[in-house]
Order: C-alpha cells, then sequence, then structure tokens
C-alpha cells in the first residue's frame, strides 16, 4: 500500500527549537536530517560526506548513533503528533519537541561510505511525555545499525 510522505518533522519544529546540528533547520553547518512520516512508520535518507570515515571505507560510528539520535527525536515527535490527532501536512508548526534522555545503539555491520543510508523508526510506546522508538539504519538492503530511543516531550 502506498502512504503519503508527510512534511519534514525537523521543517516544523519552531524557529527557537530549530538549531541542531544534526537536524536543526537553522543550523547550516549541520547535517539537516529530515525525518518524515510514511504510514506508521518514519523515514530519513542521508549520504555522509567522505570526512565521516572511521577506516578506510565505512563511516564513523559517531555519526551513526547522532543519525539515530536525530531520527529518533524526531520520529517520537511524529508519533505523539499522530496520537494527538495534529495532521502534519495542515500545520507550520509543531507543539511537540522531544530530546533524547537515553540512546542505544548497535552496530551490526560496517556502514559502507559511498551510499545513501536509510533510517526507519517504528514507535514502541508512548507513555505520558516518554516515548520509546525502535530504529535501523540501512545501507542498501543491510542493516548496519539498530536503535532504540527514549525521548521526552519537553514541556510547554
Ligand atoms: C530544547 C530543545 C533542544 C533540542 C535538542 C535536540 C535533540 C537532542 O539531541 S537532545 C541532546 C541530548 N539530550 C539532552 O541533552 C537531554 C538532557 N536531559 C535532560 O534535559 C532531562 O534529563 C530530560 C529533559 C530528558 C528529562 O528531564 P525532565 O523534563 O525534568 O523530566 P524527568 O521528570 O526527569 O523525566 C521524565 C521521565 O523520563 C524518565 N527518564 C528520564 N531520563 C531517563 C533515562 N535516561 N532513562 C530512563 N528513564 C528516564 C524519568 O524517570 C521520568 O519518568 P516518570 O515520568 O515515569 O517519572
Amino acid at each position: 500500500m502506498m502512504h503519503n510522505k508527510s512534511k519534514a518533522i525537523q521543517d516544523l519544529y519552531p524557529d527557537e527549537l530549530a538549531h541542531c546540528y544534526g537536524c536543526g533547520k537553522n543550523n547550516l553547518d549541520g547535517y539537516q536530517l529530515k525525518t518524515y512520516l510514511v504510514g506508521d512508520e518514519t523515514i530519513a535518507h542521508f549520504l555522509p560526506d567522505e570526512k565521516f570515515t572511521a577506516l578506510p571505507g565505512s563511516v564513523y560510528g559517531g555519526l551513526v548513533a547522532s543519525l539515530l539520535d536525530c531520527h529518533g527525536t524526531g520520529s517520537a515527535a511524529a508519533f505523539v503528533c499522530v496520537q494527538e490527532n495534529i495532521n502534519l501536512n495542515e500545520v507550520e508548526t509543531i507543539p511537540v519537541r522531544c530530546v533524547t534522555a537515553s540512546l542505544k545503539v548497535d552496530f551490526k555491520a560496517p556502514t559502507p561510505m559511498g551510499v545513501e543510508l536509510k533510517l526507519r523508526g517504528k514507535l514502541q510506546s508512548i507513555e505520558g511525555r516518554k516515548i520509546w522508538v525502535d530504529m535501523t539504519l540501512s545501507a542498501d538492503d543491510t542493516i548496519c545499525a539498530t536503535g532504540e530511543i527514549l525521548a521526552i516531550k519537553i514541556k510547554d
């Protein structure tokens, strides 16, 4: 089944909360990761620059972790919006911003350089301000890393 892609979650953060190095639209030196809600999951894509090399030909694990971090907080915000019946395509900003309380990363295979990486997120559960999201980071059809984030919705 085809699902429409939402606007990018990070483009809906209010300006004053959009300076994150990993995903802030207002950080011109940052990665500017974009997370989209597609059906009941979230996706993002990223092509690392060669400067993020670990061993020749493979991507530095810290970058992998930071992509999971920002995809995780973006996914958490998206899933809260779904719970609160906020249609991401009908708003200019969202009243939801999440920060990382805990991030677990398992590195399953070397992440190859020169390949667009795909991140996917699935809601595990929401309990009050706590949102748990399961993630994968893949290159072609190989899952290179999995992640689990506990994101906390910041108070108004
Ligand atoms: C403001 C916009 C910033 C944009 C950031 C961009 C995204 C990021 O990369 S964030 C950067 C890395 N993360 C951080 O710097 C966060 C640092 N930590 C904090 O600020 C706080 O600890 C914070 C906001 C996560 C939680 O604090 P606070 O809002 O006071 O809530 P608090 O009551 O302590 O915790 C909420 C719940 O989460 C639980 N919790 C908090 N941390 C953890 C943890 N590490 N593991 C398990 N549970 C946790 C608490 O036990 C509590 O549970 P319950 O409600 O059941 O009692």
